[in-house]
């Protein structure tokens, strides 16, 4: 195992890249998709489940884990790792996107953010300094900054003074984390849809200077076009020779699109709580078990013998979610994660073999004919 973190490029297609990140707890094939364990548990599924499928890193959530079960009882039990059985990389959130979406009462100053829990009331403060101490009683591999996600819709002035706040704590974060061989700190790019804040960002995280950096701020509603608008700039404005992760993305269009664009790294709910609500994703596209049409349907979702609902029909699968059984959300969300894993699987084999561009058009024409 590597004793340090480093990240190398094996091959580029156009703006594509592939490569793997070496840490002490593993590698990390790039582009990589991230399944996500909020509190501790990729719902519904064993971690040897997520392994299973092809996950070579999971995300967990600091603002969350400091709410429950707090940081320092699980750093007292030994670390993220050991408490939840995973002992391959894990990525931590900083909290800022989390106090936004979830928290309520937010108040922000530019010392941090107080904040009363979604889950009690009960009030807490995450500063950057406090963010960095977390994600390191977590024992994260990859931690990220602490940012400011500003609400939306926000004018060009709030987003630009957002961003800027963002930089100064992107500063507080790299001062707090201090030196942690083999462990990474991810900066946050942000800036909105506006190219000259979203360059100022990087110039400004590029001046601190980071293991890798992630572009914040898309994937909040702005919808697919915005999103590939900002990233037919904003990838290169980051070096070159560091990760480049995308925050919260996507639909497995969206992430062909953004691997497309020279993003290495993804993470997103989607597969796991589409998967709880009988969403399946296929490569002929999405399938709503839950719709009459397959009660009597004996085909498997996906002819992939490697998928993991290989076994079931679809008719199966359509009574287990009429009949509220566990085993729907389970076999689901499996299947989701496994078809994640596959797709990006396939991109990094097309990017090194150079022939993205086909593999995209046959992604395409396959959903295409449904
Ligand atoms: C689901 N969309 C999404 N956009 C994000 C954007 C950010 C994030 C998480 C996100 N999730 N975490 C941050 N710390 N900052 C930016």
């Amino acid at each position: 195992m590597a004793q340090k973190f480093s990240f190398e490029l094996k091959a580029t297609d156009g703006r594509a890249r592939t490569g793997v990140i070496s840490t002490p707890r593993g590698e990390i094939r790039t582009p990589a998709f991230m399944p996500v364990g909020t509190a501790a548990t990729v719902k519904a599924m064993m971690p040897e489940s997520v392994r299973a499928t092809g996950a070579d890193i999971l995300l967990g959530n600091t603002y969350h884990l400091m709410l429950r079960p707090t940081a320092e009882r699980i750093d007292r039990l030994g670390g993220l790792h050991k408490f939840m059985n995973w002992e391959r990389p894990i990525l931590t959130d900083s909290g800022g996107f989390q106090v936004m979406s979830l928290a309520g009462l937010r108040k922000l100053t530019e010392h941090g953010v107080t904040f009363k829990s979604h889950i009690d009331g009960s009030k807490h403060e995450l500063t950057p300094e406090r963010s960095m101490e977390i994600q390191r009683l977590l024992g994260s591999d990859i931690v990220m900054c602490f940012d400011e996600c500003p609400a939306l819709p926000a004018d060009r002035d709030r987003i630009a003074e957002s961003m800027r706040l963002s930089m100064r704590w992107a500063e507080r974060s790299r001062e707090a984390f201090g030196d942690r061989p083999g462990h990474a700190l991810f900066g946050i790019m942000q800036g909105g849809l506006e190219q000259d804040l979203r360059e100022e960002s990087a110039e400004a995280l590029k001046k601190i200077g980071f293991e890798g950096y992630a572009i914040g701020g898309l994937a909040v509603g702005e919808g697919q076009e915005a999103m590939f608008g900002c990233l037919d700039y904003a990838p290169e404005f980051l070096p070159v020779d560091k990760p480049r992760y995308l925050m919260g993305v996507g639909k497995p269009d969206d992430i062909v699109g953004a691997v497309k664009r020279g993003i290495d790294m993804m993470d997103c709910v989607l597969p796991s709580r589409s998967g709880r609500t009988g969403q399946a994703f296929t490569r002929h596209g999405v399938v709503n078990i839950k719709n009459a049409r397959h009660a009597d349907d004996p085909r498997p979702l996906d002819e992939a013998n490697s998928s993991p609902s290989r076994n079931y029909s679809r008719a199966y699968l359509h009574h287990v979610f009429r009949s509220n059984e566990m085993i729907a959300g389970m076999l689901l969300t499996w299947h989701n994660l496994h078809y994640f894993q596959m797709i990006m699987q396939e991109m990094r084999d097309a990017i090194a073999a150079g022939s993205f561009d086909a593999w995209e058009q046959e992604f395409h024409a396959m959903r295409a004919q449904g």
